[in-house]
């Protein structure tokens, strides 16, 4: 059995080299001949990927942050033999590992690998890219684009949430339509997100509805609010109530179309993605992936 390992020497505190020995020991203990690639800069993670399916490598294992799995699941994601595939959390926010219960503290998730179940998983497509987490759009979102990899390391998910409230105090109101399966829907939001995983920006509790394979988009339309308003719906973030808040309206939906009168760049996965009008869909149970056995 032929198993590629790729990691990423900056994700997070930039400590993949102290796990890559005990990485691969593991996956050897488990019998497989191991390919290792590190990513040098932007794209590697997602021109290893799509070798890994061309050699037929039956596990490819992937260490790094948000940023570096979805390069790999880009890698994958049009690739007609994927192989099997997991994941080592090292970033500063982790919603896809956090969503699929593989440990934060990466020596347990190494550990994790000798106990494996497998669980296909949606992914979701947006123009040519592919996501495992979340799209948001709107001004909140592209400034949380902003926050530096400092602010991030430091501040952890805590980033998201000051960049996004400094966000609103400028926000102007761009009309929006997002066509979804049952309809249209038209209005002024401040924000809106498609989850397809509960945990975003590193609040496991809030897209609750969400199942890593339930074949759908989540939704999120968040209406104009002010500070107050602002505060409640930080509070049922924490608390897991947000899909009950008056001024947050939700759409299950296999395919979403936004369109914006001003041009707005979304955040893909924690990443500036493409600008407005933005197609989006769902591929259900794309990926075959290894998680550990719940206890
Ligand atoms: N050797 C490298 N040095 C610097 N950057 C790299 C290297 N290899 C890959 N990259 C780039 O680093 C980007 C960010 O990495 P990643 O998201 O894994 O870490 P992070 O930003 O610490 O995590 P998170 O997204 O959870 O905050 C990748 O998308 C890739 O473009």
């Amino acid at each position: 059995m032929k198993a590629m390992f790729i990691y990423n020497p900056s994700s997070g505190k930039a400590d993949a080299e102290q796990y890559k020995e005990t990485t691969v020991n593991v996956l050897e203990g488990l019998g497989y001949e191991v390919i290792i690639k590190e990513t040098s800069k932007q794209n590697d993670a997602t021109i290893f990927a799509t070798q890994a399916c061309a050699e037929k490598v039956d596990f490819l294992l992937a260490m790094g942050g948000d940023g570096t799995i979805n390069e790999v699941v880009n890698g994958l994601a049009e690739q007609p033999n994927r192989p099997l595939f997991s994941f080592i959390p090292l970033g500063t926010v982790n919603d896809f590992a956090r969503a699929l219960g593989i440990p934060l503290e990466p020596e347990l998730a190494i550990e994790a690998l000798k106990m494996t179940n497998t669980r296909l998983v949606d992914i979701g497509q947006i123009g040519d890219k592919y996501f495992m987490n979340i799209v948001a759009v709107g001004e909140i979102a592209s400034r949380v684009a902003d926050t530096t990899v400092e602010q991030k390391t430091k501040m952890g998910s805590l980033a998201y949430l000051l960049e996004g409230a400094k966000a609103v105090i400028s926000n102007e109101e761009i009309e929006m339509t997002i066509t979804h399966d049952q309809g249209i829907w038209k209005g002024t939001p401040m924000l809106i997100l498609v989850a397809l995983t509960n945990s975003v920006g590193g609040f496991e509790k809030l897209v609750n509805a969400a199942e890593v394979n339930d074949g759908k988009l989540h939704i999120y339309i968040i209406k104009q609010a002010g500070l107050a308003s602002i505060a409640r719906m930080g509070a049922k973030v924490l608390l897991g109530t947000l899909e009950e808040d008056t001024g947050v309206e939700v759409i299950e939906s296999s395919n979403v179309l936004i369109e914006s009168g001003n041009p707005l760049y979304c955040n893909v996965d924690g990443d500036e993605g493409d600008c407005t009008p933005l197609n989006i869909q769902i591929l259900p149970k794309h990926l075959k992936m290894l998680v550990p056995q719940k206890n």
